[in-house]
């Protein structure tokens, strides 16, 4: 059993023992259920739907009374068993049990979140051929003798698509939400606006979008999300468990929006609209009174819409903008985002201001000397761990691979996996790091293609620092669990990076 589970599933599973025998999907199998929690129900339609093509068997969703049939020898012959309930309270609010017998596949947790990442494991047991989306003639649908019990290791596990250089569409999005899926992330996090762009539709200020998101890097067409494709993808990434992390970047990072209301610039002048890939010439006014009537319309729309507990205020390269600005900026905005119940996410400059109680930052550094971070840590900001030359998906993976840029080095497949978020900033308490957070910049990315190919095979292994015990940490082990998901992610259509590092199935 662990053999088999320790050499095919990624994140790798806390804990693995053998379980009661090797269980097949046959044309007979149901997907049981606890009846009563619609979220569960959803879980069981979502597990019926990915099995059904490649299998081609009915797979029916059948609701069961709670209890009756948490012993897989309780259930029908032939039952994939999706049981909710608090047998084990140390499953926490995302993990799961996974056991098997000859009779049946029983997923049990206490959330629907918990059952959804039973079903990834699930997934991941059987051969990659299930990700078929056409019948798989005389395949052998067998999941192999397993008791796992897993468990996450930190509670933030994110990823972040830049949707302001390139635009992304809300299916270019729903598609990354699946691939996320996959690998337990739980967090999306959408870099709304810079420089080049202004991507979600604020209804008192129309010309954010109609203006400010109307071209991109290299001057596209750009594009934006009206609020109600915006709800969709709020809506999609919670039928897969994710939270949504709107940000709204500032003070630099705002050409987009200073271009679009000149009562924004201290001279009241709109800049042009910007296409190029320069960071940090841009600053709201933060000495005027209309940034905060501005941020605070902004912010409130924003959050309005988004149902998950963060708002990302950037704060990112301010080169324009003076260290005491820097401050006053950072002293007026995160009380705008505190007054509609959010909390404060800001990237990692934000500890050189004053970090209001609970907030977190996102450390984007590369592990020198990081005091501010300490400091601000061990007065309780927390930190989630994006190191640019470890988790940075738009870094180049060698000097001869085509995409991506390479400022904080080249970054291969071992060198994103090979780190510890609770060890890498010298001196940072274990304690105060909330996750992790792969990000993806898109100066150089436009397509689907440009997006897997720099996602995979790096993203899996950041999904694996943020869900698996740092025990479990070893790259000879994981390189093989890497490999396997590779025919996986040509049945899924990902055209991801065939490293050399990894010997590809
Ligand atoms: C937080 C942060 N600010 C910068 C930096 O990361 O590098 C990115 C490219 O790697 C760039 O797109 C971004 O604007």
């Amino acid at each position: 059993a662990a053999a088999t589970v320790g050499s095919r599933v990624v994140p790798v599973p806390a804990a693995v023992r053998a379980g009661g025998g090797t269980f097949r999907i046959t044309r007979g199998t149901a997907v049981e259920v606890t009846r009563g929690s619609a979220d569960a129900g959803r879980v069981a339609g979502y597990a019926a739907a990915l099995l059904r093509p490649s299998t081609g068997y009915p797979l029916p969703v059948v609701p069961v009374p709670a209890g009756t049939r948490s012993g897989a020898a309780a259930a029908a012959p032939g039952a994939i068993v999706l049981a909710l309930g608090d047998t084990d309270r140390g499953l926490g609010d995302e993990g799961y049990r996974l056991r098997t017998t000859p009779r049946a596949v029983t997923i049990s947790a206490r959330t629907a979140a918990g059952l959804f990442h039973g079903v990834q494991t699930l997934r991941q047991l059987l051969p990659a051929r299930v990700e078929s989306r056409t019948a798989v003639p005389g395949a052998a649908w067998t999941v192999p003798d397993a008791d796992i019990r897993d468990v996450p290791r930190y509670a933030y596990r994110g990823a972040m698509l830049d949707v302001a250089r390139h635009f992304l569409t809300v299916a270019q999005v729903e598609r990354y939400i699946d691939e996320l899926a996959l690998y337990k992330v739980n967090t999306l996090h959408l870099h709304l606006t810079d420089d080049q762009g202004w991507r979600i539709a604020i209804g008192s200020r129309p010309r954010l979008a109609l203006y400010g998101g109307s071209t991109g890097v290299g001057g596209g067409p750009g594009g934006s999300y009206t609020q109600d494709d915006y709800r969709r993808i709020v809506r999609y990434a919670a039928s897969r468990f994710l939270t949504v992390v709107p940000e709204i970047d500032g003070p630099s990072h705002t050409n987009a929006a200073l271009a679009s209301y000149p009562e924004l610039n201290c001279d009241g002048t709109a800049p042009p609209l910007y296409t190029g890939t320069k960071v940090g010439f841009s600053s709201l006014c933060v000495p005027k009174a209309e940034t905060y009537a501005f941020l605070d319309a902004v912010i409130r729309e924003v959050a309005a819409l988004t149902p998950g507990p963060y708002l990302h205020i950037g704060g990112d390269e301010a080169h324009s903008t003076s260290a005491a600005d820097y401050v006053t900026y950072m002293d007026k905005v995160q009380p705008i985002v505190t007054a509609q119940g959010k909390t404060v996410i800001g990237w990692h400059q934000l500890d050189s201001a004053h970090p209001v109680p609970g907030a977190l930052v996102q450390y984007w550094g590369t592990a020198g000397n990081e005091t501010a971070v300490v400091d601000a840590a061990k007065h309780g900001t927390r930190v989630i761990m994006s190191p640019a030359n470890r988790a940075y998906l738009d870094m180049q993976y060698t000097s001869t691979t085509p995409l991506g840029q390479h400022w904080a080095g080249y970054v291969d497949v071992r060198t994103s996996y090979d780190w510890d978020p609770a060890t890498f900033i010298a001196g940072l308490p274990a304690g105060a790091v909330a996750g992790v957070e792969a990000p993806l910049w898109t100066e150089t990315i436009r397509t689907d293609a440009d997006v897997d190919y720099m996602a995979f095979p790096r993203l899996p292994g950041i999904a694996e620092l943020g869900w698996s015990p740092a025990a479990a940490h070893d790259w000879n082990a994981y390189r093989v669990r890497l490999a396997a998901q590779g025919p996986r992610w040509q049945e899924l259509g990902i055209g991801f990076y065939r490293s050399p590092e990894v010997d590809w199935a």
